[in-house]
């Protein structure tokens, strides 16, 4: 009797053990989550200096020839429906840093020139900003005068016979800077396409949780006509009648905790169709497009901001911000 009180007594002691140990493992785990990115809460709370001045805002008066919010609420930021002064004046005060990724692998190497050099001018001017250049030719980074409190890094990357992979690969490398380098070092990220140019103010209109652009090319167009992966037997399959948008997969961004998930899940979807010997049409592109519909972008960004040097200016694009210049693909592609 006294044995077999003995022996529960022990296993009724090392169950509460075990489940003490595994309550306290996922304790750990979760702490570990929860305090691995700086400043939580950081695009929620807007505070605005005292005695500001500035245009009277108005609910009746705006643009009317755009939409300015998405059916899940949204912004759409247009020229014209933000103020920058009090955006800056706003974001000022929360002492943040912007981190942005830019590739330059191979003979794009040659754009990453004027894109810092337009980026001194236009992205983010007056705050911290770090930008981290991935190359195969780090000998090769241009020097470019860069103001306080905004730095580059260089890092190198393998180059590839095949754009498609340089491309793609991005999603990887942008979720492994996160893990290893960003978190509690950076609030937002930009990730951008280098074979383009600043031509206007890209600030802190643009920062919030997920951030999409809208693709220049589609956005006038039926939703069957956007270029989305087609076929089900990829990650990336958005079906006939669905999606919203067609989004850009050269510029993207957010808070650093929201675009880490966006670049592992993207990875993820890219690496499994891999496997099974599938690329989508676009490659990250469409994976982005995926995500972007079942996890809805918090701020959409118009084509203002990635607009095509070779494309008309449309009447309801007042200003373009970021443009891809125009290239020629036999010369600079690997293939
Ligand atoms: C404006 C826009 O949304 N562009 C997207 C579009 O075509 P793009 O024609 O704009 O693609 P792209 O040739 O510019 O390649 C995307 C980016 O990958 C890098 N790169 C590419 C090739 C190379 O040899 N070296 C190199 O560094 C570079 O940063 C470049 O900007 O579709 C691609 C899908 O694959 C990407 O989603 C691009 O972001
Ligand atoms: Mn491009």
């Amino acid at each position: 009797m006294a044995v077999l009180h003995t022996k529960a007594v022990t296993v009724i002691l090392s169950v509460t053990v075990l489940l003490g140990l595994l309550y306290l493992s996922q304790y750990y785990r979760s702490a570990v989550e929860t305090t691995t990115f700086s400043q939580p809460g950081i695009d929620l709370h807007l505070e605005s200096p005292e005695h500001l001045k500035y245009n009277q805002p108005s609910i009746v008066h705006g643009r009317t020839d755009v939409v300015t919010v998405t059916p899940w609420l949204a912004p759409v930021v247009w020229e014209g429906t933000f103020n920058p002064f009090l955006l800056d004046s706003i974001y000022k005060r929360k002492n943040i840093t912007i981190a942005a990724t830019v590739f330059a692998v191979g003979k794009y190497i040659m754009f990453l020139k004027d894109f810092l050099q337009t980026s001194e001018e236009h992205f983010f001017v007056g705050f911290r900003v770090d930008f981290y250049v991935f190359t195969d030719r780090p000998n090769e980074v241009p020097k470019v005068n860069m103001a306080a409190g905004r730095m580059l890094t260089v890092r190198s990357v393998p180059s590839s016979n095949r754009w498609q992979e340089i491309s793609a690969r991005r999603m990887e490398i942008i979720q492994n800077l996160i893990e290893k380098k960003l978190q509690n070092r950076a609030d937002y990220i930009f990730c951008l396409d280098v074979d383009s140019k600043f031509h206007g103010r890209w600030g802190a209109e643009s920062l919030g949780g997920l951030v999409a652009v809208i693709h220049p090319g589609y956005y006038r167009d039926d939703r069957s006509r956007f270029p989305y992966e087609r076929s089900p037997a990829s990650n990336a399959y958005v079906a006939p009648g669905e999606g919203d948008f067609y989004y850009c997969g050269g510029a993207f961004g957010g808070l650093v905790e929201e675009v880490h998930l966006l670049a592992k899940t993207c990875r993820k979807n890219f690496e499994d169709d891999a496997k099974r010997g599938i690329e989508a049409a676009w490659q990250e592109e469409s994976h982005l497009n995926r995500y972007m519909w079942i996890n809805k972008p918090s701020k959409v960004l118009s084509p203002e901001y990635l607009w095509q040097d070779f494309k008309p200016k449309n009447p309801e694009v007042q200003i373009i911000r970021f443009s891809g210049v125009i290239k020629n693909y036999a010369n600079i592609r690997p293939n």
